[in-house]
């Protein structure tokens, strides 16, 4: 599908942070998976309102904001996306750029090191440009403090020298619209979060909505499906468009393979089997996390860093991406005393709850 993104003016730098911007799907789209897989992401990428499916209050509200700002002739409000991974904050950055005619430059948080490379960032930007950061809440906090500048009077200041002598240069910069990405907004500061105009929180997503991505999704990759297999898809993707979209492309491996390439409910269900993906959607990683707090420790309480070093695996990967589903759906509880599994946990893992003193549920 055509991208209707015009060519970032910072293609046209040879710095070394501009290639943050340049190069959006190395940085912002690296799937584990590969690039081939980043590319088909990117494929799948909705590029304005009418394409993007689901959360129709926030689209609603997105472009009565854009309208304005285009009659007004002046950027957009700041504006911050929060929600869990693969929900759509990228895509939306991307549309919101789009809607306003302007050039969108990517970069990500923790590739932002020092305050000169936000100022390369900055001072690329043209009128009414859009600057996207995503996992905005993991810039340094000498970054995110000469944001502040940016985002309220779109200025840079550049302090020369030291002690008595020291003086401040004041660079201007273009009007511009920060649009920060992050996981959760508990992560950001005080400062930070109330330079925002714009607030948007993404939610999961439900099945038919999903279907409808699945089967938006499999016209652009030309994949035969038929309904069914759309709807089995969207109800075993965790409310998250980019497993829906992932599933798609591993089902359409499947069909490919040992079919005639036709996505049938059946080559559907066979293959969301071969990727152990269950009937609620959780996938390998979901159950080794529950069966950990369940095998491991009874069931819970445990602290989360107890359970990272359990699974190996990194505490914001568990906070950020695994967790809030879990949460979300019933099969995990945060208590002050920690993460414990529930009810629906045990009974979906076919698993007894050991007797405590008092009672587990
Ligand atoms: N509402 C939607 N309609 C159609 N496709 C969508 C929608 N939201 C997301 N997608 C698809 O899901 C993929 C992931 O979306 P996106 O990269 O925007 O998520 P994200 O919230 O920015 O994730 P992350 O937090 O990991 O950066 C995109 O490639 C896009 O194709």
């Amino acid at each position: 599908m055509a991208t209707k993104k015009k060519t970032p003016k910072s293609a046209r730098s040879s710095e070394s942070s501009a290639s943050e911007v340049e190069r959006p799907q190395n940085l912002l789209e690296a799937a584990p998976a590969g690039d081939e897989e980043s590319r088909l992401d990117a494929s799948l990428r909705p590029t304005r309102f009418e394409e993007f499916v689901g959360q129709p209050k926030l689209v609603e509200n997105l472009r009565v904001y854009v309208h304005a700002a285009r009659a007004r002739g002046g950027p957009l409000d700041h504006t911050l996306f929060f929600g869990p991974p693969g929900l759509g904050k990228t895509t939306l950055a991307n549309i919101l750029a789009a809607e306003l005619g302007v050039t969108l430059h990517l970069a990500h948080g923790p590739a932002i090191e020092h305050k000169g490379q936000l100022a390369a960032l900055l001072t690329k930007l043209g009128e009414r440009d859009v600057l996207f950061i995503d996992e905005i809440h993991r810039l340094s906090s000498v970054v995110e403090e000469n944001l502040y500048t940016a985002m309220e009077d779109f200025r840079i200041d550049v302090v020369h020298g030291d002690g008595p002598m020291a003086n401040t240069l004041q660079i201007p910069i273009a009007p511009f619209t920060l649009v920060g990405a992050t996981t959760r907004t508990g992560l950001l500061t005080g400062p930070l979060l109330s330079r925002f105009g714009i607030e948007a929180r993404l939610d999961y997503y439900d099945p038919s909505d999903l279907a409808r991505i699945v089967r938006r999704s499999a016209g652009i990759l030309d994949v035969r499906i038929v309904e069914e297999a759309c709807l089995e898809i969207a109800r075993r993707a965790r409310g998250t468009p980019r497993i829906a979209n992932r599933l798609l492309r591993r089902a359409r491996d499947f069909a490919e393979v040992l079919g005639d390439g036709k996505l049938d409910a059946k080559t559907a269900r066979a293959a969301l089997e071969r990727l152990e993906v269950d009937e609620l959607g959780l996938d390998e990683m979901n159950r080794r996390f529950l069966r950990a707090i369940i095998e491991f420790y009874g069931g819970g309480p445990v602290g989360i860093e107890a359970l990272a070093a359990t699974l190996s695996e990194p505490r914001d990967t568990l906070e950020d991406v695994i967790e809030p589903y879990l949460l979300q759906n019933g099969f995990l509880a945060r208590t002050a005393r920690g993460r414990m599994a529930t009810e629906r946990a045990f009974e979906h893992l076919g698993l007894k709850a050991k007797k405590k003193q008092g009672t587990l549920f």
